[in-house]
This record gives C-alpha cells, sequence and structure tokens, in this order.
C-alpha cells in the first residue's frame, strides 16, 4: 500500500481547488486533490507541503486531516489521505496537471473524480452539510 497525501485547498470564497490529471498521466482526465506519494521518513503534511509547491508552485497551510480512503482495486492499493488547507502566498502555475478549478462545495459531484477521491468528496460534503 502506498500513501498519498491530497489537499482540498479552500479560498476566501469558499471554493475547492479541483486539478485534473494530464492526457499523459495515470488516470488520464480524471479530477483529484493534488498531491502526490509520501516519501520514505517524511510526514503526510511535509509531503504536502512539497507537493502542493511542486505542482502548484504555492504555499498552503494546514486546517484540518480528514479521514484516509484507502483505494484497493488498484495496483498498488492506495491510502489518500486529505488535509483541508489554505492557501498562503504565491502564485498557481500548473507543473504537472492539465487544467485547475475553483469549485464550490455544491458543484464538486459534477467532476469526473478519481474513484479514490470519492469518498473524500462525501466528507467533505457531509460536513458543511450538503
Ligand atoms: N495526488 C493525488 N493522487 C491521487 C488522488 N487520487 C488517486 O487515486 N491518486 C493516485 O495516487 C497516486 C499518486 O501519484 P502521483 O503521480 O500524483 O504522485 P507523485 O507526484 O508523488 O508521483 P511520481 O513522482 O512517482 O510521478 C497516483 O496513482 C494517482 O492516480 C488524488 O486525489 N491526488
Amino acid at each position: 500500500m502506498i500513501d498519498v497525501s491530497c489537499a482540498l485547498i479552500i479560498n476566501h470564497y469558499g471554493q475547492v481547488l479541483a486539478a485534473q490529471r494530464s492526457s499523459v498521466m495515470h488516470l488520464p482526465l480524471k479530477w483529484e486533490f493534488p498531491g502526490g506519494k509520501v516519501e520514505q521518513n517524511e510526514s503526510a503534511e511535509d509531503c504536502l507541503i512539497r507537493e502542493i509547491r511542486e505542482e502548484l508552485g504555492i504555499e498552503i497551510s494546514m486546517l484540518k486531516k480528514m479521514t484516509p480512503s484507502v483505494y484497493t482495486q488498484g495496483k498498488p492499493v492506495i491510502r489518500l489521505i486529505p488535509f483541508q488547507c489554505t492557501w498562503v502566498g504565491g502564485q498557481i502555475s500548473l507543473t504537472e496537471h492539465a487544467a485547475f478549478l475553483w469549485v464550490s462545495p455544491a458543484a464538486l459531484h459534477e467532476l469526473d473524480w478519481a474513484e479514490a477521491d470519492l469518498p473524500v468528496v462525501k466528507e467533505y460534503l457531509d460536513s458543511l452539510g450538503l
């Protein structure tokens, strides 16, 4: 099983950043929360700060850890570790993804999410009473 940290970056309007995987990535064109694999001797939080710098070029601050989502259908099995975060600096510049969107919570279900992300989206919507 591999651990993958991912970020629900929430802006001042309450919108959440969704990133679209590029056509050359695994799970092409699926939407996901940006992040990546946790390296050895790295915490899930440190991984996420590093990955968001690499993928989006911004600085984030952690708000809250959410429930990990274990996705067993693929190989390797993935444990997706989500964190709610705020954007604290820098300008978004995509290095790996095809696109990004700021999505209002009520519209999150309209995107074609990677399978492992669906429980994360549900937990977030439940927490808002949506
Ligand atoms: N970052 C991220 N990865 C996800 C999500 N959902 C999900 O199934 N994954 C899967 O988790 C794995 C993360 O790999 P990645 O390619 O994003 O991570 P990375 O940048 O560390 O990989 P690399 O440096 O080996 O290319 C991929 O297999 C990806 O499909 C998600 O919401 N965010």
